[in-house]
Order: C-alpha cells, then structure tokens, then sequence
C-alpha cells in the first residue's frame, strides 16, 4: 500500500470527539437527519460498486443511529432495484430521534422487515440468498461486548463468507482503539464519515474494515478547531511544518552532526546500519563512536560515515563536550548491562537530542524509574523506539490498547515514544499522538528497527523536535520499505530513501 500523502488535514477522531462534531454541526443549523441522510447515500454509493444491477442485498441495523444510517440506504436501495432485506435486532417501538424517522421513512414491505427474534430466525435463510450484506449493528455508540443473540449474529455473518460492507465501523470493533470487543464482523469495505477514527488503523480494527471510504455529509471542517484533535495519522500534513528543508546557503555543520555508539567487535552491524541511514536522513555529519576492539571492524565498512575511537572510563563525557555534536543514538547492538547504563546517563547529562533503542532500553528493565529520571534531566529531545517486548520491559505497569499505552508510556517518561510494530504509534509526553498506516509487512526483518532509529537520529541533528522527528522517521521508512518491496532487507532502506525524499522534496516545493 502506499499512503494518500496528500491528505488536507491529519486528524484522527474517537467516536465521542466524532459524536461532538455531529452535534457542532447539528447545533450549527444542520439537522442530524441530513447528516444521516448523507450517511446512508454514502452508504448506498460504496454498496453499488460492490454488487451488480438487482442484486440482494441483507442490510442489518442496530437501535442506535448506525441502523438508522442502515435505513436510509436501505430506502435508497430499494428504489433503485434492488432486493433489500431489513433484519432490525431490536424492535422498531424502541428505535429514538432521528433512526425512528429513517424506519418510517423506509417504506419497505413488511415481509421484507424482521424484527428481533423472527430476524434470527430467519437470518439462516436470508445468509443463503444475498449478494452482500450491510453492517449497521453498532458504530460509534458501541459501549460493551458483543454477547449473546448479537454475537451468534455477527458469527453468522462472518461464516457465511458473504461480502460485508460496514456503516462507520465494522460492528465490534472499538472506534478509539480498533479493539474488538466480544466479537466483530470482518468486512470487505467500510464506510465513514468526516474522517477516519484510531479505530480503522490500528489492529486488528484495521484488518476488519477492510478498505475504508471516508466520505462527506456536510460537516464542516472547522470543528476541528472546536474539537482540537490530539490524535493524528501520520502523514506528511502532519509534520510538513517541520520538515528540515535543505537551504541554499547552507552548510554540512549547519545540518548537524549525529553520533551513532557501535557495540564490540562481534556487534557493529547494527550500529552501522543505523549511521547510514541518519546520514541519509539528512544529518550533515555522522560519526560512529566504536569501543577499541572493534575500530579495524568498522573502518573496514566505513565511507562517508566517520569513525572515531571510544576508551577510557569518561570517554562519552569527553566525546559529548564537543557541543557539535547534535544528535546521539545508542542501543543498537551495543550490549546489555551497566556499562550501557553508565553511557545511557552520560549522554542524558550531556542533554543532547538522544535516541535509545534495543539494548538501551533493555539495559533499564530492572530500573525504568531511573531511565526516566535522566530523561528528564535532558533539555533535548529523546526518543525511545521500543518493540514490543521491549516496551513490556520497562513499562510493565502500562496496560491497555497501543494507542492508550503509547501515550501514558510517553507522559510517564518524559521521551518521544515510538511504539513500533504494524502499525506503529509516536505518542509525545504532551498528549499528541500518530498512528502510522504506511509500513509494508516486509519490514519486518532483522536490522529495519535499527535503521528506523537512525533515521530518526538523523532527523534530531538537523533540529527537528522530538515528535516530528520520530513522525517523519516512521513514515520515511514505512515509504522506504513500499519502494523496495518484498524480499527486502534492512541495508536496502537506507538507499530507498533517496527516492522517498526527492517525491517528498518535490511535493513540498510544489506548495
Ligand atoms: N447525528 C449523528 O449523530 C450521526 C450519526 N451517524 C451514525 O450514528 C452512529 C452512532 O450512533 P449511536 O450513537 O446511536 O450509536 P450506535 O448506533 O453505534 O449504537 C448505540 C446503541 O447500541 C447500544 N449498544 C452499544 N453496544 C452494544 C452491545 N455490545 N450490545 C448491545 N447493544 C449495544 C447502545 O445502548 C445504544 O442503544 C455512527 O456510528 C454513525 O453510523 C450518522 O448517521 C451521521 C450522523
Ligand atoms: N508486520 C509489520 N508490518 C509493518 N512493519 C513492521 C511489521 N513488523 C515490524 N515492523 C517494523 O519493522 C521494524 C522492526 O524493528 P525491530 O523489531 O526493532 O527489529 P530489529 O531490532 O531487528 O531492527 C520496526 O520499525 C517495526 O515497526
Ligand atoms: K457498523
């Protein structure tokens, strides 16, 4: 998949911010029933283009305004041809406000409407016969887990191995944290309105949706300004304020000098793979900083990326007093225990724009709280980019769905999170957080975290502050791994980033 980049606005929605947009609206002088007019039409339009001319068509609607929505397409569908079928699960005398209007307004036959438990009782035999079926259960008002009769329902569905097109979100499906709960219809398509919720990208939400279509019914993006969303997609829109532009009249010292710590002489790889790459993210120098043993090593592999030689007890103190130095990763190869810990600190104390990867997070899993203490003595910015084992380690009282965890992890420690995986969450302490969508699955592959912290190193030696700098790094390298494809492996990354930044380049200079 490569990302719609272009995208106006970044912002994500949980169903209550999504509720407080309608309601803007509503309050703003459109009736909620326009709004769900619109949203069944836009329902009606992605439905078209997954069946033929006449085709049947179950559409299943909850008690809430996600039926409601169900309704109106299921008018609209009727008109137009085809064979529709109204399976409500509750009873029509307990539908409110605007879904009751769209029930009458249906205008359906009888025989093609069934109620509570004659629909299930029917629902064997109408599974048989459709085309598609449309998913109104439950979207944004979705507030416990599917049990019972409702659940054998959407079992129902997800055996009949129909194609599924789902009104908002697929029924199950949490909106804010793409968590099923109970149990959740796996569509082929969903629909949403406005914009996309957490809940369509981070898993397995994601999976369920399918292609997700955000279609428009009339309200305004100046809620936004209202609403002041803190989740975001990454995108460039996102982060394109803060993307360090090469200037003309600049210079390599003006783009930052990034230090990358390599591990011993059986351990450098990782190290390297991360200098390349903070080089090619645009720092203007890189230095690798290698312990004595593994000096012959690492010039042996070295071109444009420096190498110079660490030893002795204050050898990180004495290398950081060079103020030039802008931005220092560490972790990648380079050992478990205290003397990680030792370097770790001094670093901190040196309060440059750090990254603390792999080894330099684990080396803090019996002391997380004195990790997060020196993060906080560092006036730059740090970023830690856990997987998820090594999140487990050194934030093992932080539960919940990613999205949550990302966050408390970040306010808990001070440092830019990147919470890495399929679809990697960057949560800042300030509460903002991005969900990626961009990675292909083959990053997945030994060595591709640790050129997504050189990036990311790279990024912090021109300048860039924490979150933009670990936004930009995941999205280059997701982009990164779409340009070379499967059979990948971590050294291609680095070299794909030149097509990255010149399509990037170009669209920003564009305007
Ligand atoms: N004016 C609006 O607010 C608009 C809303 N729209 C649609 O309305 C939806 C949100 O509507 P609602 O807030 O009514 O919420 P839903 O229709 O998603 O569901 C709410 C109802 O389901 C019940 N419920 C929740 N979880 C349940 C469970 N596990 N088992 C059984 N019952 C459960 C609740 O008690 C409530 O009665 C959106 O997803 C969207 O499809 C659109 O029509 C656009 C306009
Ligand atoms: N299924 C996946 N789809 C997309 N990206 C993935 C997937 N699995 C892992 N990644 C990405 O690949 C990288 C792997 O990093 P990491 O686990 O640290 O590996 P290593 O330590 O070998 O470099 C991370 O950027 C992660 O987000
Ligand atoms: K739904």
């Amino acid at each position: 998949m490569t990302t719609d980049w272009r995208s106006p606005h970044p912002f994500l929605l949980s169903p209550t911010e999504m509720g407080r947009a309608d309601r803007l609206t509503i309050e703003g002088g459109i009736a909620g029933i326009e709004l769900m007019e619109q949203a069944g039409r836009a329902v009606v339009r992605a439905a078209v283009e997954l069946v033929s001319a006449g085709a049947q068509i179950l559409i299943l609607c909850g008690p809430g305004n996600n039926g409601g929505d169900g309704f109106i397409a299921a008018r609209c569908l009727a008109a137009m041809g085809y064979g529709i079928d109204v399976l409500l699960i509750s009873s029509a005398d307990r539908l409110k406000g605007d879904a009751r209007l769209a029930f009458e307004r249906m205008g359906l036959p009888a025989e093609r409407i069934a109620e509570g438990q004659e629909g299930q009782k029917r629902l064997p035999m109408l599974l048989d016969s459709v085309d598609l079926i449309i998913d109104g259960l439950f979207g944004a008002g979705l507030d416990r887990p599917l049990e019972g009769e409702i659940k054998q329902i959407v079992d129902a569905v997800n055996d009949s191995g129909k194609p599924v097109l789902a009104i908002d979100l697929p029924s199950g499906v949490n909106g804010a944290s793409g968590q099923k709960l109970g149990s959740a219809v796996r569509a082929q398509r969903t629909v949403t309105f406005f914009c996309e919720k957490p809940g369509h990208l981070l898993f397995p939400g994601r999976e369920l949706c399918g292609a997700v279509v955000v279609a428009q019914i009339g309200i305004r993006p100046d809620v936004f300004g209202d609403i002041r969303p803190q989740t975001f997609e990454n995108a460039p829109a996102l982060w394109r304020h803060a993307w360090p532009m090469a200037s003309q009249q600049g210079h390599k010292y003006t783009k930052g000098h990034a230090v990358v710590f390599s591990g011993s002489v059986s351990s450098t790889g990782a190290a390297r793979l991360g200098a390349a790459a903070a080089l090619r993210a645009g720092a203007g120098l890189v230095t690798l900083a290698s312990p004595p043993d593994a000096m012959m090593v690492n010039a042996c592999h070295l071109t444009a990326v420096m190498l110079k030689k660490l030893a002795g007890e204050k050898a990180v103190q004495d290398l950081l007093s060079d103020e030039r130095y802008s931005s220092v990763l560490i972790g990648p190869g380079f050992g478990i225990g205290a003397g990680t810990r030792s370097s770790v600190e001094a670093i901190l104390r040196a309060s440059r724009a750090t990254v603390l990867d792999a080894d330099a997070l684990t080396s803090f899993s019996e002391t997380p709280e004195h990790l997060f203490s020196l993060v906080k003595l560092c006036d730059a910015p740090v970023v830690l980019t856990p997987h998820e084992g090594e999140f487990a380690r050194i934030f093992p009282q932080v539960e919940g769905d990613k999205l949550a965890r990302a966050r408390l992890a970040a306010r808990l420690s001070g440092a830019t999170l990147i919470l890495k995986g399929a679809d990697t969450v960057i949560a800042s302490p300030d509460g903002r957080a991005a969900i990626n969508h961009n990675a292909p699955p083959w990053l997945a592959t030994a060595g591709s975290g640790d050129v997504l912290a050189g990036i990311t190193t790279g990024l912090l030696a021109q300048g860039v502050s924490g979150f933009e700098a670990a936004c930009q790094a995941v999205w280059l390298h997701g982009e990164a791994g779409n340009i070379v494809g499967p059979g990948l492996i971590a050294e291609d990354l680095a070299p794909a980033l030149k097509e990255v930044l010149r399509a990037l380049v170009d669209k920003f200079g564009e305007g």
